[in-house]
């Protein structure tokens, strides 16, 4: 009897040779491999209002000048965003939230009428929740993109792309991610033995209070809210580019609804190269940390880090993970704002070594990387958001199965922002770039006619 498996493993052979394009085709036909030119800056292929990414300038013979990394939100610097509320000693996700979707920063009457509606939309009703806890898996996110694409049925109007019906349809998705997740979670947790706790989000309390609630119960310190809220602050937009954005961006084009787009966006946001990087990190991190016997140990740092770049150590892709960036070369702003954050809180926690450790490591890694690379380096790499997020989630005492969830916590405001601009654009467009042709023109042949492969 046929297998599926011999199948399988014909097909697998077959694609050994017809997934390969000679690279060579890329300059011939002018082709931008993963939408990037030639010194590896992006191609444009939009506008927005929403975020902007800087991480270089131009020089005058149109090289590139390499800068440290700046990050707006609807114009306004991420830093002083984040200084302001630091400033004045209160939280900022929510109106980090309401300047991303609004366009203007609120001002403390709009604030504080948009934050209580927010705590009062986060509280799911029975028959989600119920449907939550049913949803098999162990992972978070694909829990989520399905809880997503199942929020569809409860809503009456799903697909109506009016700006009313889209804003409503943002600020509930805004409010009950973080339900969504931490309920996620205790289901998961239940399916290992431990005591199931739902809990309803409470009305008053911030976005950050409100999840470490659900997740922990009365267990959690102010100082974790606060570093929780400026966790979420750093991720929740990233311009019209970054993978997940775009591909909200693309789907919206098409007209689609929006729990199909965002669905769409969390399935982007989980790959390793993008969001569920944070999780990589500290994948690596442990195993590092296993074969690297002492950390302060430069030499043994380095040789360890070349074999990873090597393919000879730990997942064997070459990757080091939590550095480089697509658009940042000196520093990525966010991993600045969390590094700061990371070594409050390590001495705070007793963590001392482990964020040397984490420091030595990422300064080692990029000069790791600029050796390995050698002349082919086009730009100078930086840690990224996702190399301290991990660490600092551990330190406020939360699980790595929401490591990567968090970032959607954040990013589904960014999403939700880019969708309404995309579908609102009077000159907006479908999205359909072009794939230049690259296999030979062949006969079709009839069946008895063909070669056995
Ligand atoms: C939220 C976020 O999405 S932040 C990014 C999270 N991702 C990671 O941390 C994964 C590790 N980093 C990477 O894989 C990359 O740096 C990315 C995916 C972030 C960006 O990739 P690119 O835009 O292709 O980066 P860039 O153009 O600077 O890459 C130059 C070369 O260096 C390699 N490179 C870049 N970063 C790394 C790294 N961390 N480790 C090893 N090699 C790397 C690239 O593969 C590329 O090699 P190639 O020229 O042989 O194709
Ligand atoms: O911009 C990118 O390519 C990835 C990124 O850092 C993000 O989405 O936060």
């Amino acid at each position: 009897m046929i297998q599926m498996d011999d199948i399988i493993k014909k097909i697998s052979e077959t694609i050994k040779t017809t997934t390969q394009i000679d690279p060579e085709l890329f300059n011939v036909y002018n082709v931008k491999r993963g939408l990037r030119n030639e010194d590896h800056t992006g191609v444009v292929v939009g506008l927005t209002k929403v975020g902007d990414v800087v991480g270089y300038e131009r020089n005058e013979d149109g090289s590139l000048k390499a800068i440290p990394g700046k990050l707006m939100y609807r114009g306004i610097s991420l830093e002083e965003i984040v200084r302001g509320a630091q400033h004045e000693n209160r939280l900022g996700f929510e109106e980090t939230i309401y300047l991303i979707l609004a366009g203007y920063l609120p001002d403390k009457q709009e604030l504080d009428n948009f934050s209580t509606m927010l705590s009062r939309t986060m509280d799911l009703n029975q028959k989600i929740t119920m449907h939550i806890l049913d949803l098999e898996g162990q992972d978070i996110m694909n829990i989520l993109a399905r809880c997503v694409l199942e929020l569809y049925t409860f809503d009456e109007a799903p697909d109506d792309t009016s700006e009313e019906n889209l804003v409503r349809q943002s600020l509930n998705l805004v409010a009950t991610f973080p339900t969504i997740i931490a309920y996620a979670y205790n289901a998961l947790r239940h399916n290992v033995g431990k005591s199931l706790h739902i809990r309803h989000p409470q009305e008053g309390l911030s976005l950050a209070e409100n999840f470490l609630y659900m997740m922990k119960g009365h267990n959690y310190t102010p100082l974790d809210v606060k570093i929780l809220d400026l966790a979420l602050m750093v991720h929740a937009d990233h311009g019209g580019g970054n993978n997940s954005t775009f591909t909200v961006r693309v789907t919206s084009s098409a007209g689609t609804d929006t729990y199909s787009s965002i669905a769409a966006g969390i399935g982007s946001l989980k790959g390793p190269l993008h969001g569920g990087a944070n999780l990589r990190v500290v994948d690596m991190l442990k195993h590092i940390k296993k074969n690297v016997k002492d950390w302060t140990d430069v030499d043994e740092i380095d040789t360890y880090l070349k074999k990873i770049l090597n393919k000879e150590a730990y997942n064997k892709t070459g990757l080091i993970y939590g550095i480089g960036h697509a658009i940042y070369t000196i520093s990525d702003p966010r991993a600045v704002l969390l590094k700061e954050m990371a070594r409050d809180l390590a001495i705070e926690k007793g963590r001392e070594k482990e964020f040397n450790f984490m420091s030595l490591l990422e300064e080692r890694a990029i000069k790791n990387f600029m050796e390995f690379k050698g002349t082919n380096v086009k730009k100078q790499v930086c840690a990224n958001v996702d190399f301290y997020s991990g660490f600092v989630y551990d330190m406020i005492g939360l699980p790595q199965e929401i490591y990567t969830p968090l970032f959607a916590m954040a990013r589904i405001v960014g999403w939700c922002a880019h969708r309404i601009e995309e579908l609102n654009f009077k000159e907006r467009r479908i999205i359909r770039p072009a794939y230049k042709n690259a296999s030979d023109v062949k006969k079709y042949k009839e069946i008895d006619k063909r070669n056995k492969q």
